[in-house]
């Protein structure tokens, strides 16, 4: 649409200024347009050069190349809402605040990044304190189009010629309709959130605030800050973003895109460990014995338990003499293996191989197979030193005291060489310390019996047998079915396994001694060519890059990268295994933590915050290396005002929050819509047929999504009753449990049989509270209970 339309004939004041900050944006557009278009020909112009280039020159160029695509890419995302605000400042300035940066051709600003300094006071200045400014105005656009204005005059004094316009429309804004996946908030950021946004970069930034206050919100424009301020620090490492679960992460992956931030990494907990992913949610007492921290020595003495399968005798034999070791003598030695070891399990392997060797040596001398040639020089001289000990009355020289000779070294590395190559030696190391994967070590404590060991005293029988059970079930499958808390466990697996001893280069591979038959008996892999060429790898053209760059699951990613920076959203859910599993990701990173105490439903918190702090310091201070332990620092903020509900939902949500924490304070909410929520009694048989009555009638009165929250799963709402649930609704209807809608928002929803959900778990209360909060326009409440009833309506007479 042309801005024609606008400035067409101006009938009011509003109108007329609308046409003057129209013209602004088209000139700014204007600009953009020109912009893209230098981009462009140094993208192709860089192609063209690396045609005829020279190899040397050619990583210049594609530098070149791979720079300009980015700012492409950035300046496509701009085309939405370039220009959202503008600033008066008492000097007579003015400033246009947009998305990214926009100069003249002669270095001027036209359009000043949001992130960039000057911007600030766009969303800090008050009326108490103005920061210099003294008029600021909100651009509504649509497109390129100018639809609206908002204005805040912050200094009546200094505003004589200003003209003021607008009727509330941030208020408004917030009523607007949801699509399924949250929107940038960019242009409307409020001071307290500013405050978090541009945070100090230096530690941890801790943000609370009740359910709508835009925690997310913020969380994730304070990346694109930190990426814009920061760029060399956390682009290069980058940022990870950590979500609750799957749906969580598909309903906010738009919005750093939307401010030009396509490299951060967006994951749920249930996605983090490369080659698996979460599918269910366990019961909420499996979720909490899963999740403790009592869980972390379970594991450990799991892996160094013996697989399942590690056969119990080895036997060998060398010049005609049979060498055995058993079960007694095996797991001693497994037992002292692990004792000293200072890695990880896989990667020991050739140590395993060493140690092994040495206690068949020390069997073969035993058994005599070592009996020295008798016209040996050194024997000579060992016989003569024998003979002096025993005169003086002393005692013969231990074994390992003896002064080696060439001939007993001789010996023995043949008996090693021999030994080596034997089939069933290099069998029974491959089984007995075989490379496991974390699934093998989960799957194998689905035998109670193992788990039993594994579990010493940090797990009851009755915990076992429960733990037992369910990865007995959930390992069955393939692929298995693993729970959220099941991937931090793995994780926690893996890097107690570690990854397994790294192959020889083809140059060290022709001496190495574990390489037998043309396999390297350690790894198990075939041993590469002789013309093998570790420097021709594969030429990745920037391009390809770039799409690696914006791709949000990217399949290339190191097994468990590093992080310069991680959010984790939905904080307060997180088990002591979960943090654990962040803490390895990020042992350099600083962190914006963002939560809500009050909508937690993990049982111990004070266990998981313990994790938490040791996650947020890293591994000095865990290992209590450094005398005084590294604090980081750390800066907390609140959030107060809720700007998802109107004040009709949040007064439920207040009830419910009283009955789970008296003492908890609700937000403030800003805007009300005149309609009261409906919480309606029913006989519990009808509540599924009740809850699509309710969504038939929901579907008239809002335009976007609906949510039908219902209970975890249980004797009830289960997959089929869900299914029945939505049956012939529109896309925008969904129904979820109460896990799922965690952090989540919908124009209206409907919440089914509350009184369960307060029953399942010991934080029910708190499960509840974040249900009854999703809602941005209607709430709908079915319960059997007329307590319950009476409890949400309070005063108010409910239907
Ligand atoms: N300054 C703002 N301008 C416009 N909309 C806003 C603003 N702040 C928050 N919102 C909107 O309010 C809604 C709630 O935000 P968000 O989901 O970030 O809240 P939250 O605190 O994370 O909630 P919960 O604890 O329930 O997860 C979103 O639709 C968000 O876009």
């Amino acid at each position: 649409m042309s801005s024609s339309q606008v400035t067409g004939r101006p009938t009011t004041v509003k109108d007329a200024e609308i046409a003057v900050e129209q013209r602004r944006v088209d000139q700014a557009h204007a600009r953009l347009e020109e912009m893209r278009a230098e981009a462009q020909a140094m993208i192709e112009e860089g192609y063209r050069q690396a045609l005829a280039g020279t190899k040397g020159s050619l990583v210049d160029r594609d530098a070149m190349v791979y720079q300009a695509a980015l700012r492409v890419q950035a300046l496509n995302v701009a085309d939405d809402g370039l220009v959202f605000g503008r600033l008066d400042l008492a000097d007579g300035q003015t400033r246009y605040i947009g998305r990214i940066g926009v100069r003249t051709r002669d270095h001027e600003p036209m359009v000043i990044d949001w992130r960039a300094p000057a911007a600030e006071a766009f969303y800090r200045a008050t009326p108490e304190d103005p920061q210099g400014v003294v008029r600021r105005r909100v651009l509504h656009t649509r497109g390129r189009t100018v639809v609206d204005l908002e204005d805040d005059l912050l200094d009546p004094s200094a505003a004589d010629s200003l003209t003021i316009v607008g009727d509330g429309a941030f208020i408004a804004s917030l009523a607007r309709t949801r699509e399924g996946t949250m929107r940038d908030i960019v242009a409307t950021i409020q001071r307290e959130q500013d405050e978090v946004i541009r945070a100090p970069a230096d530690g941890t930034v801790l943000v609370r605030g009740a359910p709508g206050t835009g925690k997310t919100a913020v969380a994730l424009h304070r990346v694109a800050y930190l990426l814009f301020r920061h760029r060399r620090r956390f682009g290069s490492r980058g940022v990870l973003v950590v979500g609750p679960n799957r749906r969580f992460t598909a309903y906010i992956e738009r919005v750093l895109p939307s401010l030009g931030e396509g490299s951060a990494t967006l994951r749920s907990l249930g996605d983090l460990v490369e080659g698996v992913s979460a599918t269910v949610h366990d019961p909420p007492e499996l979720a909490a014995l899963k999740g403790s921290a009592a869980m972390a020595p379970v594991l450990r003495r799991a892996v160094t338990d013996h697989p399942p399968g590690a056969p119990d005798k080895l036997r060998v034999v060398h010049g005609g003499v049979v060498v055995e070791l058993g079960r007694p003598q095996l797991d001693k030695l497994r037992t002292s293996l692990h004792r000293r070891s200072t890695g990880s399990v896989n990667a020991s392997r050739r140590r395993v191989a060493e140690a092994l060797l040495d206690a068949l040596w020390e069997r073969y001398v035993h058994t005599g197979g070592t009996e020295p040639e008798p016209d040996e020089p050194v024997q000579g001289e060992l016989a003569l030193w024998e003979g002096i000990l025993a005169e003086g009355g002393l005692a013969p020289l231990d074994e390992q005291d003896r002064p080696s000779s060439p001939a007993d070294r001789t010996s023995r590395e043949a008996f090693v060489k021999n030994v080596r190559e034997q089939r069933a030696f290099t069998d029974f190391l491959t089984a007995w310390w075989p490379i496991r994967r974390p699934l093998d070590v989960l799957r194998s404590l689905g035998d109670a019996a193992r788990l039993r060991r594994a579990a010493g005293r940090d797990l009851d029988r009755a915990q076992v047998e429960l733990l037992a059970a369910s990865w007995r079930r959930a390992l069955a499958g393939d692929p298995p079915t693993l729970s959220y808390q099941d991937i931090a466990l793995l994780d926690e697996i893996d890097a107690l396994l570690g990854p397994p001893p790294q192959p020889s280069r083809a140059t060290a591979r022709e001496e190495d001694p574990y390489v037998v038959d043309g396999i390297d008996i350690l790894t198990g892999e075939v041993v590469a060519d002789e013309d093998w060429e570790p420097g021709l790898q594969e030429l990745t053209t920037t391009i390809e890059r770039l799409e690696r760059a914006r791709r949000v699951d990217d399949e290339v990613a190191d097994v468990r990268p590093e992080y310069a920076h991680i959010v984790v959203d939905e904080a307060q859910d997180l088990s002591p295994m979960q943090w654990r599993m962040l803490g390895r990701r990020g042992r350099q990173a600083t962190w914006t933590i963002v939560e809500d105490p009050a909508q937690s439903a993990w049982e111990d918190l004070e266990e998981a915050r313990k994790a938490m702090e040791a996650a947020l310091d890293g591994p000095a201070a865990r290992r209590g290396r450094s005398r005084r332990p590294r604090r980081r620092p750390r800066h907390e903020y609140e959030l107060t005002t809720n700007y998802r509900n109107t004040t009709e939902i949040a007064a439920v949500s207040a009830r419910v929050l009283r009955l789970a924490l008296p003492e908890a304070r609700p937000a403030r909410a800003v805007r009300s819509s005149g309609h009261r929520p409906v919480i309606d009694l029913v006989p519990e048989e009808e509540l599924q047929a009740a809850a699509r009555r309710a969504v038939r009638t929901l579907l008239e009165q809002v335009e976007g999504t609906i949510g039908v929250i219902v209970p975890l799963p249980g004797d009830a709402w289960g997959e089929s009753d869900r299914r029945a649930l939505s049956a012939g609704f529109p896309e925008r209807v969904q129904v979820l449990d109460v896990l799922e809608a965690k952090g989540l928002e919908f124009d209206a929803a409907v919440i089914c049989a509350p009184e369960t959900i307060a029953a399942q778990s010991p934080r029910g209360l708190r499960v509840l509270y974040v249900a009854v909060s999703r809602a941005t326009q209607r709430l709908t409440v079915l319960t059997a209970d007329p307590v319950w009833r009476r409890r949400l309506a309070g005063g108010e007479s409910a239907r």
